[in-house]
């Protein structure tokens, strides 16, 4: 066993990613003006509104002010952490009522599972709020995977592209880098994560383009 620990991303590396950008944006755009309209009392979704008003540097802003740049930011896919957790509050319902469940590809599942059994532990890392992550392995495509899972990082421990995120991630891990492996789909991810020392595998599952990382086209190709 090379590796302690495994951080993988969602979309494009556990998951597809039209299963992101065509079924769970769509629905995030569709409930977000009602479900922010309907419960914007509630602590957790006024903490949230809060945040979208400092982001704004508008501290007078109205709720439909608020809407208006949530859509703007999700229809930009800009991974702005009250939009990511706001979305993750309107999944659940999304889940729980079946209206789809969380896309993951079956090498995912089976080598999940594998290196669960070897004792290597598992974390994901995502743009998605935790609280998004744990719905989609919850009720994924395999069922109820979230027992194999040991922890989540969203943006809350910084963006994807920035090396402190990385060191925050190995720091809670308390791993030393060359025992921990990070599986994404995008370069930019990839890149600070190996300048800490982390080992990395770019995910190829469609046609994007291919950095200097090691390359698996599905998790039954990665040596861990
Ligand atoms: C938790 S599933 C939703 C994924 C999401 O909202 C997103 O922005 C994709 O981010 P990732 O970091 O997984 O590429
Ligand atoms: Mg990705």
């Amino acid at each position: 066993m090379k590796y302690s620990a495994i951080i993988t991303d969602i979309e494009g590396t556990t998951s597809r990613i039209s299963f992101v950008t065509e079924v769970l944006f769509p629905y995030a755009r569709q409930h977000l003006p009602a479900f922010v309209r309907s419960q914007c009392q509630q602590p957790e979704v006024a903490q949230e509104l809060a945040a979208v008003r400092q982001q704004l540097q508008q501290p007078d802003a109205d709720i439909e002010q608020c809407i208006s740049a949530l859509l703007s930011w999700l229809d930009a896919d800009q991974k702005i952490t009250p939009l990511k957790s706001l979305q993750g509050m309107i999944w659940r319902a999304g889940y729980e009522q079946g209206h789809f469940t969380g896309h993951l590809y079956p090498d995912v599942v089976t080598q999940l599972q594998a290196w669960h059994a070897q004792g290597i532990k598992l974390y994901i890392y995502s743009s998605g709020s935790v609280a998004a992550q744990q719905l989609l392995f919850k009720y994924s495509d395999a069922g109820d995977l979230t027992p194999l899972l040991s922890g989540y990082f969203d943006t809350r421990i910084g963006a994807k592209r920035e090396l402190a995120s990385y060191a925050a991630i190995l720091q809670q891990l308390q791993l030393p880098p060359n025992q921990v492996l990070f599986l994404s789909d995008v370069v930019a991810e990839l890149d600070p994560a190996r300048e800490l020392g982390i080992a990395t595998v770019q995910l190829i599952r469609e046609q994007q383009a291919a950095g200097d990382h090691a390359i698996a086209h599905d998790f039954s190709q990665i040596e861990a």
